[in-house]
């Protein structure tokens, strides 16, 4: 469909300030992309801010009657400020992060249950984002039937939201955007077709047809696209495999914590806090300054009270002989007490071979580390199919993998993400951060690993409560 004048010159100006860029980028699901937009800079230019203002408040005409607006954080957070102000509309702010004083509401401002709210948006890709905000104004009482967007890219994410029960209505679509930057001499004929090649070829279709999934023994047995937790527990040839699948379910989490601290008393002390929002507890037994057989005690006690596994992060990495003395020996004897533990496949199967040795008799489990979530990552491509063939080769003991993606369409195994925030980022030492539900539902993978966006909050409790939520609601949504 063709732009009237004053939306193309909307286009040309977000270009200009570099509210959208052509090149090579990496999004936060890995990917690579030849577009990006980053219109948080809009707040830096109050003309063109009041000028995207208007076009969605025009576009919000198409909506059922609301009562108020919400932004979804953070960049149309200023943009729904200036449509309610302009508009004389209400406005409602999600928070990102409950406080840990006072009301503790995730939504501030006046409302009635069941009042319609329109939400609004600056870039839809799968929808995930504006669903987030969708189910978090449902959790209070109100109602959402729409949601207006700047630009949609048209990777899947106005279907999806239908399927949802929202009417999303864009300004601009992708298409419109590149056909008109290419008018303009801004792009040329490849990155256009580059463009519009990358839409076609990563869209976040809804499945229209059941899955077929896994090979021989491993085969979905339901005419669905994802099976259950449970169900998959009979895929899964490892009994704690099994006992962790249903434990998931049965404690209604897919939440790891991370208690990367390095005082015995304090991992202690934060166990016992969130251990019953957690179906893992996830150690580094080396950063432990005073670990002792009592600490190892004490936690496994932890365990049986809160119900959950305990996994040693020790990331394994040499020939078979030497990790079978590292698992089994040493200062931390972690075949004693860890239920899981991981390695790395750089080193061929012997790795897992040695491991197994003396893990199996054990009842223990394996996870390997097919991708990783810090910057530069080598662990990619051939690398994570050779990982994902070892896997099956040892599948008795091989439960599932450290990955950022579902790295195999095999649902006996369980895919366990680490890099996990309440909002994107990263840190200044690599690590790179994907909210709950990219991971779960955008990434399709099962757990999310939690560390210092739980350790180093003011009330552990409700923030690994909102993970919990979080993590299992993206579950409960893509299986439904
Ligand atoms: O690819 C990987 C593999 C492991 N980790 C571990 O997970 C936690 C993450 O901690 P945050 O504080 O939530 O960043 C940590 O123990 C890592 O060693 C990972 O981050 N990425």
């Amino acid at each position: 469909m063709e732009l009237d004048t004053n939306l193309e010159q909307l286009i040309l100006k977000l270009y200009d300030i570099e509210g959208v860029k052509f090149g090579d980028f990496k999004l936060k699901s890995g990917i690579q992309s030849p577009a990006y937009f980053d219109l948080r800079v809009i707040v830096s230019y109050p003309a063109l801010m009041r000028e995207v203002s208007q076009v969605l408040w025009q576009v919000s005409m198409k909506a059922e009657k609301f009562a108020s607006i919400c932004g979804v954080p953070y960049t149309a957070l200023p943009i729904a400020s200036v449509m309610s102000v302009d508009n004389d509309v209400p406005m409602l702010i999600r928070r990102r992060e409950a406080k840990d004083y006072g009301t503790k509401k995730m939504i501030e401002g006046k409302y009635n249950a069941g009042d319609l709210c329109l939400v609004v948006e600056d870039v839809v890709t799968s929808g995930s984002s504006v669903f987030e905000t969708v189910q978090l104004l449902q959790e209070y009482g109100l109602v959402v039937k729409d949601a207006v967007v700047l630009l949609e890219r048209q990777q899947g994410g106005t279907e999806r939201l239908r399927n949802d029960g929202v009417n999303l209505h864009s300004v601009i679509t992708m298409t419109q955007l590149v056909t008109v930057l290419k008018k303009h001499g801004k792009i040329d004929e490849t990155m256009y077709n580059r463009v519009l090649k990358f839409v076609a070829d990563n869209r976040f279709d809804i499945p229209s047809q059941p899955a077929v999934v896994g090979n021989g023994d491993t085969t979905v047995k339901k005419a669905k696209a994802e099976m259950t937790f449970k169900e998959r527990a009979e895929l899964c040839k490892n009994e704690l495999g099994r006992r962790l699948f249903g434990l998931m379910e049965d404690k209604q989490s897919n939440l790891i914590l991370s208690a990367d601290l390095t005082k015995s008393e304090d991992i202690l002390k934060l166990v016992d806090i969130v251990g019953s929002k957690v179906c893992i507890v996830k150690t580094h037994a080396d950063i432990i300054e005073d670990f002792t057989v009592d600490f190892v005690h004490k936690l496994q006690d932890l365990a049986k009270k809160h119900n959950f596994l305990i996994f040693e992060d020790r990331k394994f990495a040499d020939i078979g002989n030497t990790v079978k003395y590292q698992y089994n020996n040493g200062l931390h004897k972690i075949i004693e007490w860890a239920d899981i533990v991981n390695a790395h496949s750089v080193s061929g199967p012997g790795v897992i071979q040695g491991l197994q040795k003396v893990g199996l008799e054990k009842g223990r489990a394996c996870l390997l580390i097919a991708e990783m979530s810090s910057k530069g990552s080598l662990a990619k491509g051939e690398y994570t199919k050779a990982t994902v063939d070892m896997a099956k080769t040892y599948s008795e003991f091989v439960i599932g993998f450290i990955s950022q993606n579902r790295v195999c369409d095999d649902q006996q195994f369980l895919y366990m993400t680490p890099g996990v925030r309440l909002e994107e980022g990263k840190d200044s030492l690599g690590q790179q951060y994907v909210t709950p539900s990219v991971a779960i539902l955008q990434n399709k993978t099962d757990l999310i690993i939690v560390g210092r966006n739980i350790y180093n909050a003011e009330d552990p409790l409700n923030v690994a409560e909102e993970f919990r939520q979080a993590a299992y609601n993206a579950y409960l949504k893509r299986i439904s």
